[in-house]
């Protein structure tokens, strides 16, 4: 079976600047999969890219064993979910509406939802432990509350593939570990690839099945979470003094940020 996503050599630029280059990565079905990196590496604009928000200005992606450009834009949503960033927004609409978007790529042509599309909403608000605030406008949302509106969309779509950029970012501490739980969750119940950007090395360690290392638009290192966080290979993308150790909750490892000149080693 071919592989939930698979990207070859892609280069990806804004005006000027050369952004992505030579990335080759490819995620199985139902992995999770996280891309870590410092600031500006160029995550983001993978995941977009991924998403078909920004053209790549070389190199292939394939969803499934099918070209990314070649598909349709309902194929695509069906496929494929993207929650952005930051999904600040006054949109007056309350949350249930907002999640009923996701159903769009299935409607008919007069987009009437039905009693199954109103039925996969509730689930999904209640996933995401909305349902007491189905009926509010996302306006009068927290900023975490929105974000789990926008992931409880995403999910309504049904994809097989879930990008989310990082999501746990303006997340209390019970969100944010709720935010990884759901995500696994999906992955095992609904066998969706979830493909996440987070700075959180440590939560990244803890739910990935691999990790993809981005360095100036390049691929620094890709493998399982005890081949990517290595003190060497953090302290050279990150340009910072790490220990890595052994968490002693799970079989992941540790990173532990060093103060300068406070720890010997
Ligand atoms: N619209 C744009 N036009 C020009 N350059 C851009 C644009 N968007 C991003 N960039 C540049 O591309 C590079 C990669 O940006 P990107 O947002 O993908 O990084 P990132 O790894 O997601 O960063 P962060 O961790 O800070 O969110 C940065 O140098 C950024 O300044």
């Amino acid at each position: 079976m071919s592989p939930a996503l698979s990207i070859h050599g892609l280069n990806c630029a804004y005006p000027g600047t050369t952004v992505l280059r030579d990335v080759s990565v490819a995620v199985d079905r139902q992995e999770f999969f996280i891309v870590i990196g410092p600031n500006g590496s160029g995550k983001t604009t993978l995941i977009k890219a991924i998403a078909r928000l920004l053209p790549a200005s070389g190199g292939e992606i394939h969803i499934c064993g099918r070209p990314l450009n070649r598909l349709g834009r309902r194929e695509l949503a069906r496929r494929v979910a993207y929650v952005p960033q930051s999904a600040a927004e006054d949109t007056p609409f309350p949350v249930e509406e907002l999640v009923l978007m996701g159903r769009a790529p299935y409607l008919g042509v007069l987009g009437l939802q039905g009693e199954h599309d109103l039925a996969i909403a509730r689930q999904a608000i209640e996933f995401t432990g909305l349902s007491h605030l189905a009926d509010r406008p996302v306006s009068h949302l927290s900023g975490g509350e929105r974000q789990r509106a926008h992931i409880a969309r995403a999910i309504c779509q049904q994809p097989e593939l879930i990008l989310l950029d990082e999501p746990t970012a303006s997340l209390d501490l019970t969100h944010q570990i709720r935010v990884m739980e759901l995500m696994a969750d999906l992955k095992s119940r609904n066998a969706t690839t979830v493909v996440m950007v987070s700075h959180d090395i440590n939560l990244a360690a803890m739910f990935a099945d691999r990790l993809l290392l981005l360095v100036d638009g390049r691929v620094a290192a890709y493998g399982p979470p005890d081949r990517v966080i290595e003190e060497k290979i953090l302290e050279t993308a990150y340009g910072c003094k790490i220990r890595v150790d052994a968490s002693p909750f799970g079989p992941w490892p540790r990173v532990n940020l060093l103060r300068e000149g406070r720890v010997d080693g």
